[in-house]
């Protein structure tokens, strides 16, 4: 049987590129975001990064062993402009990384410093790809916008939405439908800053094919929505 990859010491990120070959490449993320060195780009600030999603219905959920997932193909969003050129980037599926406390859990780190969790909104290039699983072999295929949860006082109605499923599929490979409508417009936190880079996917099979869109600004969740168990 294939080897799970995971996160402890014999099947973690260390090890990945054994069975993973891209996860030893030049361009693997996640990265720590250095935000002295990072520059900001005019040409970026010219071409206006826009977003529009719809509204989805009967979407399901699954415990993927490492948090979340909800495949959403969306044919009438689009993701464009920004660093994302002239092509136009269609919204494939939406998933969050957590850790065992809301002391950590994000995958990218800003200075240093980890959130709570990150949400990831995974988009795929439709201007020059026929299919996801085509576009993820292509260094442009993939754009992923990333956003931090922070932990505070308040709940995000959006997140409860997906969290108040979890206990309905504790186990990895579950599965279990989401009866609330959910607009992944309400993810994004309201201001628009970001970073970006040529990076990858963060977990196998590590394909470096992503261009990574960072939101600055983290989105609030309670405790109790990020670190689910
Ligand atoms: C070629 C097959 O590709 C996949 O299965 C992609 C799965 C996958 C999608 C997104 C991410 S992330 N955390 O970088 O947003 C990781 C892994
Ligand atoms: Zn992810």
């Amino acid at each position: 049987m294939a080897a799970e990859w995971g996160y402890s010491p014999t099947n973690g990120p260390d090890v990945w590129a054994r069975l993973f070959p891209q996860a030893g490449g030049a361009r693997q993320s996640p990265v720590d975001i250095c935000t002295s060195i990072a520059s900001s780009d005019s040409n970026l600030e010219m071409k206006k990064l826009t977003f529009a999603y719809e509204s989805q219905s009967d979407l399901r959920i699954l415990n993927t062993g490492h948090g979340w997932k909800v495949e959403a193909p969306q044919s009438g969003s689009r993701l464009e402009g920004g660093p994302l050129g002239e092509d136009i980037y269609q919204l494939e599926q939406f998933h969050c990384h957590w850790g065992e406390t809301s002391a950590e859990g994000s995958e990218h780190t800003v200075d240093g410093r980890a959130y709570a969790g990150e949400l990831h909104l995974v988009h795929w290039n439709t201007t020059k790809y026929q299919s996801f699983a085509e576009a993820a072999q292509h260094p442009d295929g993939l754009a992923v916008l990333g956003v931090f949860f922070d932990v505070g006082n308040e709940s995000n109605d959006e997140i409860e939405k997906i969290v108040s499923t979890l206990s309905e599929i504790k186990f990895k490979g579950q599965f279990t439908d989401i009866p609330d409508v959910i607009d992944p417009t309400t993810f994004l936190p309201s201001g628009l800053g970001y970073w970006t880079y040529l990076g990858s996917l963060t977990t196998p099979p590590c394909n470096e094919c992503v261009i990574w869109i960072v939101y600055k600004e983290p989105i609030t969740v309670t405790e109790e929505q990020v670190t689910y168990h």
